[in-house]
């Protein structure tokens, strides 16, 4: 078939027989936000399953974390997952299949956000510019599409005053003016704790036992000594942790010797001024101001 003339003839036949909706059609050629859309738990865990080797952990907790969070239709708060790991065990890689679920462009979509700390917030001397455009970018980009998500890389390395402007989206709001975040998904990437989760597998092979056998409460008590709970810890986003761990300790998950996890949900709803809209590769301002420092 010619696309054109397909695309006629499923507007045409649409029309006649009332099957699809002007929504569904104009979502056949254009990326919706779908932020109703209950996540495929099945084709989530395929994807988890065959793609992502040694994280059991990991795929445990973000099946549970992604599909529990995406089929609540009232969210009390946007979810958060911080995954730890030495470099190149799979963070990136897990959160892009975690994207690809709920955007199926992925990091390609214009509803998934990819920061990477010294890339788009190299200069400590422009803190207070990245606050204002990051703040001002979360709010564009959910107002746009709620079931936005963002990802940020090397958190480790990310400026506490750059974390101090993502922390409101985190927190506990009913709404901040008219925009909701509950719907939202924050992704942190982080090395932090790298060192203690790879130990501990270590441990795990020198007395014989299964990596497959390394248990969340295995990690949690390392992690929340080693990371969270040490004033030099490397990760600085520790305030925000122990926020929401004294709120829901329970969830407080830690992960494997790479993707570890530590998926908590945090919420805060807030509201845009609407000024403009962000995606991934460009701002665009409505008032017609210049462009943001992010790519
Ligand atoms: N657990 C894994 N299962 C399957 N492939 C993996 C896994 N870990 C890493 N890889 C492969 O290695 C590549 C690099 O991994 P990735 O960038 O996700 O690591 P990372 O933990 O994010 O590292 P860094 O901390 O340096 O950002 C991935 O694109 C993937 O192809």
């Amino acid at each position: 078939f010619e696309p054109i003339s397909l695309g006629i003839a499923i507007g045409a036949a649409s029309a006649l027989t009332g099957y699809l909706s002007y929504t569904d059609l104009y979502c056949r050629f254009a990326e919706c936000c779908r932020e109703e859309q209950p996540l495929n738990a099945s084709a989530l865990k395929l994807n988890l399953e065959e793609k992502l080797f040694g994280q059991h952990l990991a795929t445990e907790v973000i099946l549970k974390a992604l599909t529990g969070f995406r089929n609540n239709k009232n969210p009390k708060k946007p979810l958060t997952l911080s995954l730890h790991g030495w470099a190149g065990t799979g963070k990136n890689f897990v959160s892009q299949i975690a994207a690809e679920n709920l955007h199926p462009k992925g990091l390609k979509s214009g509803f998934v956000h990819l920061f990477v700390s010294t890339l788009h917030f190299p200069h400590e001397q422009h803190i207070k510019l990245y606050q204002d455009q990051l703040q001002r970018w979360i709010r564009g980009n959910v107002s746009a599409c709620a079931s936005s998500v963002f990802i940020f890389d090397e958190m480790d390395k990310l400026h506490p005053g750059v974390i101090d402007a993502i922390k409101p989206f985190l927190d506990y709001y009913e709404q901040i003016d008219g925009v909701s975040y509950r719907k939202a998904i924050f992704i942190f990437l982080s090395n932090a704790g790298g060192d203690l989760i790879t130990k501990t597998a270590l441990d795990f092979w020198r007395a014989g036992r299964k990596r497959e056998d390394i248990q969340l409460k295995d990690l949690e008590p390392v992690l929340s000594v080693g990371v969270f709970n040490n004033k030099h810890s490397e990760c600085p986003w520790w305030p925000v942790a122990q926020r929401t761990d004294r709120q829901k300790p329970h969830r407080l998950l830690h992960p494997l010797p790479a993707p570890g996890i530590q998926p908590r949900e945090d919420v805060r709803a807030g509201r845009d001024e609407g000024p403009r809209f962000c995606h991934r590769r460009r701002c665009r301002h409505q008032s017609g101001r210049g462009n943001d420092v992010f790519p």
